[in-house]
């Protein structure tokens, strides 16, 4: 990444109908969220936002980090091949291919390359009480960017067709723990807390039924649970770090109700009323209402209730900064001197050649032109080694004069390239010159101008990458933030580590360090290492800015 490119330090969430491949984007509802899957060109892109998973009745411009605006923003323009980001413009939008734009995600693991699992809260109470409604007002107001709300609704059992009928008459039982899938919820929040990316049913109210799509979610920071039976099951209690009861009067449950479920549900009157003497209250009492033992906070009144909506953010805050979240800072000033290189840096032998190649690109007055050219000259060699580096086989193949010549092979052609946009892009054109028909993924990642934070904005991988040796190109390694938060998607994506390989024209040693600590077995390939960063995370004596030189673009006026 170059290391000033920056991001907007606050993103609205803005999920108009999209972040699906499957159908076309204009007939997506609007609560899309998480992760989103390409099946048309066999690449995977993903969408990371902040909107819940089912048809709730959240807007959708008001979930997030939308709090966060009181700075000025600062327009930057980042030039990928396929389209043209600006980030703090337009959020999520479609290139021709389907491919996602959204707001950036934080890191979701440690310096130790770890997953931090997320905070998960579980929000019950009586239907209408206000659970989306607290759920929105905490998300509103914590001082975190990654937040998924799930809702139980999802896991409605699909209905047989006696079951339909029974529903269509108002007779089906929707409030009973027997209506609810709990094998399938305690599955998606579990994979939620690995930070593994999951399919979550689409429920329509109006129907009754499961839509054809699913929705792909991401474990976050925080991820709310809400429903009217979260508490129910045992393991499913276990799963929660914080357990909120909205405890709202049952007359005016009962208001909110009739209001929603006939202008948004699809009833009538008499049916709400029906549904609700015969089986909201009783279900409510009986199972309902017991559960509110098990909360750790009981909110009465619900969304209204400031109070109480504040301390549950207090402590959410609090329990995030112990779980560290800060990532580059901490990177930047871990204690390295005098450590050993790690076994699996590979440096380029410094040649006279190569040594002449750095000498052209470090030069401040290298002009544009020629900065181009030289790059490009080292690229194409440092790929050339990485390359070298991958394991082969012995061959015998026959030359022209029917003599047997001993040979190798690459043991594999499973290679991809992936690049870390956009100083990586300038190494896409070099792997595939000498591999050929090699498939390339991408992956932005920018620097949060405000928390000094890589974020993750987008990303389109080959679909079966785990298969895959990866070359994972950026130009430069400073703290190595970006290179973890690239290396972490790929493992999240079940790459091995052992297949990952991490190629630049140039490491810090305190970037190599935090890669190699954080994964061991990834091999990290460079053609030169500099001894140290500056306090804007510049690699010093280093190349400058890479991807401004390169690209001929302005420097961001990045103050970490
Ligand atoms: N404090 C409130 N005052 C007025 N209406 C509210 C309040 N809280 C929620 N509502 C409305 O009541 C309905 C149900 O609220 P919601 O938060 O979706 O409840 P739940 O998720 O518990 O079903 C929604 O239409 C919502 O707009
Ligand atoms: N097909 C369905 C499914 C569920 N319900 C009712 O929804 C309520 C839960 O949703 P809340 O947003 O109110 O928590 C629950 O009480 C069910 O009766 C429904 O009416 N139709």
């Amino acid at each position: 990444m170059s290391e000033n490119q920056t991001s907007p330090q606050s993103v609205e969430v803005v999920c108009p109908s999209s972040c699906s491949s499957e159908s076309d984007a204009n007939e997506r509802p609007e609560t899309d969220n998480g992760t989103i899957y390409s099946h048309d060109s066999g690449f995977e892109g993903e969408c990371h936002s902040t909107l819940p998973a089912s048809p709730t009745t959240i807007p959708r411009n008001r979930v997030g980090s939308a709090s966060r605006r009181d700075r000025p923003r600062r327009q930057r323009t980042t030039s990928t091949s396929q389209n043209t980001i600006r980030p703090n413009e337009a959020i999520i939008r479609f290139s021709n291919n389907r491919t996602i734009y959204t707001a950036g995600r934080p890191p979701w693991y440690n310096t130790m390359g770890q997953q931090v699992e997320p905070f998960i809260i579980g929000i019950c109470g009586g239907s209408a009480s206000g659970k989306t409604t607290v759920a929105q007002k905490i998300i509103e107001s914590l001082d975190v960017q990654w937040v998924t709300l799930l809702s139980m609704d999802c896991f409605y059992k699909i209905l047989n067709k006696k079951q339909h009928e029974a529903a269509e008459r108002n007779e089906y039982n929707f409030d009973h723990p027997d209506a609810f899938d709990f094998e399938l919820m305690l599955d998606v929040l579990k994979k939620l807390k690995e930070g593994r990316k999951v399919e979550v049913p689409v429920y329509n109210f109006v129907t009754h039924a499961r839509e054809a799509t699913t929705k792909t979610m991401y474990g976050a920071n925080v991820i709310i649970f809400e429903g009217i039976l979260t508490f129910h099951s045992a393991d499913v209690l276990k799963m929660l770090d914080m357990k909120i009861f909205v405890d709202t009067d049952s007359d005016i449950r009962l208001a909110r109700r009739l209001k929603r479920d006939i202008t948004q549900r699809g009833r009538d009157l008499d049916g709400v009323l029906k549904q609700y003497s015969t089986m909201v209250k009783p279900s409510y009492s009986n199972y309902i209402a017991p559960t509110m033992a098990h909360a750790d906070i009981i909110v009465p009144r619900g969304g209204d209730n400031k109070v109480a909506i504040q301390l549950v953010v207090q402590h959410v805050n609090t329990q995030l900064q112990l779980r560290g979240f800060k990532l580059r800072e901490t990177l930047a000033h871990s204690e390295t001197l005098n450590q050993p290189m790690p076994e699996t840096l590979r440096l380029l032998p410094e040649t006279p050649q190569i040594k002449g190649l750095h000498t052209f690109i470090r030069n401040a007055n290298t002009s544009r032109d020629e900065f181009i050219f030289y790059s490009n000259r080292l690229i194409r060699l440092v790929i050339e080694y990485a390359l070298s580096l991958m394991p082969f086989i012995d061959v015998k193949i026959e030359t022209p004069q029917g003599i047997t010549y001993y040979g190798k092979r690459m043991a594999s052609n499973r290679i991809c390239g992936v690049s870390i946009l956009r100083a990586g892009e300038t190494m896409e054109q070099a792997v595939s010159e000498v591999c050929k028909n090699i498939r390339i993924g991408k992956i932005l990642i920018q620097t949060n101008q405000q928390t000094g934070e890589p974020e993750l904005y987008y990303l389109r991988l080959p679909k079966d990458i785990k298969d895959y040796r990866v070359i994972l190109m950026d130009a430069t390694v400073a703290t190595g933030a970006a290179g973890i938060m690239a290396i972490r998607v790929l493992l999240d994506h079940d790459v091995p580590e052992e297949n990952i390989m991490l190629v630049s024209l140039l490491m810090a040693e305190i970037g190599v360090h935090s890669i190699a600590y954080a994964f061991p077995k990834v091999q990290i390939v460079t053609s030169a290492l500099d001894p140290e960063i500056n306090d804007k995370f510049y690699v010093i004596p280093g190349i400058g800015n890479f991807g401004d030189r390169y690209f001929g673009t302005e420097p961001a006026d990045y103050d970490p």
